[in-house]
């Protein structure tokens, strides 16, 4: 079954959402003007992207963290190619921060001067896969596909919204020597929050006294954050959530797809995806008891 036109289109081996990207944007965006200073972070859909969004924003911004400035994280590290708030990049003081799904081959040319710093955060393959399945009937703009089985094939074919997950966190990985690179994984932030953070900030060169590292911890949990209106997007532009169907930070766990997919399915899943899967460091991903 092929993905609606209504709610996908295909430009250079990318699926956008019509409503939101056209491929002019896109074309744009390769000269888009980069300042040494930006920080982007960079995610398939589902894999950590808003908690990481919060974290960034906690590291840089004290009237987050002391919660003066009452901010949303989607206007603090703005999606580049969905411009959802119609924000001034061009005019943004620095350092800015962004956002985005675009695959290693479609960012601005200006990242790949190694002096610009991104984060890529990946996740293991089948929770991101569940909780695209249970986002796609809660976002208004997304299709609807009720049946899991017919969303997961879409998903192992690559026939969703920032298509394959595997050619997104391969096409990066293999290619990171062009970028000044961070990988993460969802899975180590689940087990090393405070860990992660202060690799983030070595990264970033960002020092934060103890009480600061605390904050920026504790503000970035499971449960702080899905009660900080700054960072739980249930007030999302345009009024996207159905929120009577469900929440954008709904288990925040490693290991949901087990609740969902059934034997059959993992298998079919393995076959197609482990083999592809074979030489990318993240191998520990695909085994949740190998993570935690
Ligand atoms: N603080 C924290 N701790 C643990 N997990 C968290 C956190 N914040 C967001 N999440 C979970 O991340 C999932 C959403 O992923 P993304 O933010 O990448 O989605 S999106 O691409 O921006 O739409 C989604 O995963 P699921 O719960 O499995 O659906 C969110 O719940």
């Amino acid at each position: 079954m092929e993905p609606s036109e209504k709610y996908l289109y295909k430009y250079k081996g990318m699926y956008f959402h019509p409503e939101y990207v056209t491929p002019e944007l896109i074309d744009s965006l390769e000269e888009f003007e980069i300042r040494v200073s930006d920080v982007f972070l960079i995610t398939y859909p589902k894999s950590g992207t808003v908690w990481t969004q919060n974290i960034l924003s906690l590291i840089f911004h004290e009237g987050h963290r002391d919660e003066t400035e009452d901010i949303h994280v989607i206007d603090r590290v703005p999606w580049l190619e969905y411009n959802l708030n119609k924000l001034d990049y061009a005019n943004r003081p620095s350092p800015r921060l962004f956002t985005t799904h675009l695959p290693y081959y479609l960012v601005p040319r200006g990242l790949k001067n190694k002096r610009v710093k991104v984060i890529y955060v990946a996740r293991n393959p089948k929770d991101v896969l569940v909780s695209y399945f249970h986002f796609s009937k809660i976002v208004i703009t997304l299709e609807e596909i009720p049946d899991f089985n017919i969303f997961m094939e879409r998903f192992l074919a690559g026939k969703v919204h920032s298509s394959s997950w595997l050619d997104h966190v391969r096409g990066w990985y293999d290619h990171r020597d062009e970028f000044s690179i961070l990988f993460l994984t969802y899975e180590e932030m689940i087990k090393d929050l405070r860990g992660v953070v202060l690799r983030i900030c070595d990264f970033l060169g960002k020092e934060l006294s103890e009480d600061d590292l605390d904050t920026v911890v504790k503000k970035a949990t499971f449960e702080n954050m899905k009660e900080d209106p700054r960072a739980n997007y249930e007030t999302m532009p345009g009024g996207l959530l159905e929120k009577d169907k469900g929440h954008f930070l709904r288990k925040g766990t490693v290991g949901d797809w087990k609740n969902t997919m059934t034997v059959a399915q993992n298998e079919r899943f393995e076959e197609v995806f482990k083999e592809k899967m074979k030489d990318l460091p993240f191998n520990y991903v695909w085994n949740n008891e190998e993570a935690i």
